[in-house]
């Protein structure tokens, strides 16, 4: 069975790469001959009927833009059993059978119920977080740590000029991926993220009077969002070390900003070929990134996939950034 109509929604957090996305969804339907909609405020625009028809240009002038142009939303109002079966309704008045949904995990159960209550959903991974088990790779990931690297190396320009230890906090509520390689990029002294536990004295302390004694002056410590309290971390630093420090909450900034590269040709690819299994009659799918390939995945095996932590990574950075 070929589709009638599909659809595209942006839900959870913006991600940098949402709106090559979704490009590439409104185009390689339309190339195939379906309409598209588009759908506002997540899964809320199937509640509100916020649902407006897309055509080649609707997506002109986007690729470069960060957030989406469909807008997003967390949608408590949907995940009920009432809330989904509204949206499935909205969809079969709207002659759509088959919705593409971009965001993160939460996300990723919306569409596997609404594929339950008989609307076949694609999920693509857009969370900056790149905490999605089953890829490798989430859209707005590269963006997101590009700008939070950008914004550490200007905190080092002024903690190097009064010899002090930056203490910043970067996104990541359960995932330490931007943490950590935002932590690699900027050569911190020590990196905290939510997957593995520290100890003040042995990771922090201890790690900076070694490097002081060799000769170095000023800190950067990385800490992810799940580990969180840098202000009393810098406070404690101060006290145990004797060197001024300072905390920074990097926040929402890193969702911000245009995409890289990376982010819009992966979203793009990502976009592409979910509508064509959309065309093909295909649902209950994810795409992921295994093994830097574009696949797809069956929903429910996806989500019972568990994250692993780059273990290997994380010790390189403690062995280097010393
Ligand atoms: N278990 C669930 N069943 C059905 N729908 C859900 C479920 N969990 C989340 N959703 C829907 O998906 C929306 C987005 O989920 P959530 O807020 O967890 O963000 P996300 O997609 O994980 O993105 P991110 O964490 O990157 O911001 C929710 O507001 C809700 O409408
Ligand atoms: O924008 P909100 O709703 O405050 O959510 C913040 C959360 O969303 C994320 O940015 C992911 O989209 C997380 O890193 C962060 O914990
Ligand atoms: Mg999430």
């Amino acid at each position: 069975m070929s589709s009638k109509a599909i659809a595209v929604l942006t839900s959870g957090g913006d991600a940098p790469g949402m709106n090559a996305a979704v490009r590439a969804v409104v185009r390689t339907g339309l190339s195939h001959g379906v309409r598209v909609m588009g759908i506002q405020r997540g899964f809320n625009g199937l509640l509100s009927g916020e649902v407006v028809e897309m055509n080649l240009r609707s997506v002109s002038d986007i690729i470069h833009r960060g957030g989406t142009i469909l807008y997003t939303a967390r949608s408590p109002e949907f995940n009920t059993p009432a809330g989904v079966q509204q949206a499935a309704s909205t969809c079969r008045s709207l002659g759509i059978d088959g919705v593409v949904v971009i965001g993160g995990d939460g996300s990723f159960r919306g569409a596997r119920d609404l594929t339950e209550s008989g609307i076949r959903c694609i999920g693509i991974p857009g969370t900056i977080d790149n905490d999605i088990a089953s890829s490798e790779y989430t859209i707005g990931f590269d963006t997101a740590m590009n700008t939070a690297v950008q914004m550490v190396d200007r905190l080092r320009d002024t903690m190097e000029s009064h010899d002090r230890c930056s203490v910043v906090q970067v996104m990541g509520r359960r995932c330490g991926d931007i943490a950590l390689q935002t932590g690699i990029a900027v050569g911190a002294t020590s990196i905290l993220v939510p997957e593995v536990p520290y100890d003040f004295q042995k990771d922090i302390i201890e790690r900076m009077r070694f490097t002081q004694k060799t000769g170095k002056k000023h800190f950067i410590i990385i800490v992810a969002e799940g580990v969180g309290g840098v202000e009393k971390l810098a406070q404690d630093i101060q006290e145990a070390t004797g060197i001024e420090s300072r905390a920074t909450i990097l926040g929402h900034v890193q969702r911000g900003g245009s995409p890289t590269l990376r982010d819009r040709v992966v979203g793009s690819e990502m976009g592409s070929v979910a509508a064509t299994l959309l065309y093909k009659g295909k649902g209950n799918r994810v795409i992921v990134m295994q093994g830097g390939k574009i696949v797809d995945l069956d929903i429910s095996e996806a989500l019972n996939m568990k994250r692993v932590f780059d273990k290997n990574l994380y010790e390189i950075a403690h062995r280097i950034s010393i």
